[in-house]
């Protein structure tokens, strides 16, 4: 369903910060796949699920989202078909408008007629219910601004303005790392539930090793722009959190071995 093929990407080349991410990096995700994504600082995890939003240009190769070559399309163009949810609990929604009038955005997105201000009295009784489900409370604050919620609430919305659209592939960049330990682990059972009910395929990069092993069917582990570790189904389930790290420890030390004898 999401085809990464020879990506190649460079940032600042031809100077002194010449950096090549991605040389020759492929990915090949089925429909239905929730794979989480790890990888060490700087491995490129948040720039690969960037190139595919569209949000940043590769320099070569191709992306193919159910058939079509996306590569060269613009973002705004792309976001019908990728939800997003980032790090910053403030980057999915509009702090200044209410939640109802943020949900409406998120579910006329992309509709030819993008009124996305005007609100659906019919939609209300919805958005009612789809927040009830989240059990958090969020259904009583309609009217409330989304600036004066929790990091913790405004993720749990910006999860379901993400798929309220439809989107056939939603990114998660870290979702959960700037909450709380106990709000992060009921943003990920949300997480899961909508995942799941929407059969939505899924990228998640994470830096907490054992939410990679619970969430998803496949766990990639990237590595100076490859994928050094694709692992899915009952070995996935068999992994854990240490096997991880001895991973990411012979990594290290290939690189100062490499250093060492250059
Ligand atoms: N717009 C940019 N211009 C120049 N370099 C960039 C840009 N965006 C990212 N990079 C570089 O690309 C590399 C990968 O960054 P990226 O944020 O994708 O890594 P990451 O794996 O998500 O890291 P982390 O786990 O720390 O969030 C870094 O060396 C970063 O400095």
């Amino acid at each position: 369903m999401l085809q990464i093929k020879n990506l190649y990407k460079v940032f600042n080349k031809g100077t002194v910060n010449e950096n090549v991410l991605f040389n020759n990096f492929n990915l090949k995700v089925e429909e239905g796949d929730f794979i989480s994504i790890i990888g060490s600082n700087g491995a490129g995890k948040s720039t690969l699920l960037n190139i595919v939003s569209g949000n940043i240009d590769l320099t070569e190769g191709s992306i193919i989202l159910n058939g079509s070559e996306i590569s060269r399309l613009p973002e705004y163009k792309r976001t019908k078909q990728i939800g997003r949810v980032f790090q910053n609990p403030s980057l999915g929604v509009s702090p200044n408008m209410t939640i109802l009038e943020n949900m409406s955005m998120a579910y006329n997105k992309g509709k030819k007629f993008n009124f996305s201000f005007a609100i659906n009295k019919n939609n209300i009784n919805m958005f009612k219910e789809t927040l009830s489900k989240l059990n958090i409370g969020l259904e009583n604050k309609l009217h409330n601004k989304v600036g004066l919620l929790s990091g913790g609430q405004r993720q749990a919305l910006s999860l379901i303005m993400a798929v309220m659209a439809k989107p056939k592939l939603l990114l998660l960049d870290e979702h959960t790392a700037a909450i709380d330990p106990k709000t992060s682990e009921i943003i990920m059972d949300i997480t899961s539930d909508i995942v799941e009910k929407n059969k939505i395929t899924t990228l998640m990069v994470t830096h907490n090793l054992n939410d990679a092993i619970k969430m998803g069917n496949r766990l990639i582990m990237i590595h100076k722009g490859q994928v050094v570790m694709d692992i899915r189904g009952n070995e996935k389930k068999n992994l854990t959190a240490d096997k991880l790290l001895d991973e990411f420890k012979k990594l290290e030390n290939a690189i100062s071995d490499s250093v060492l004898f250059a």
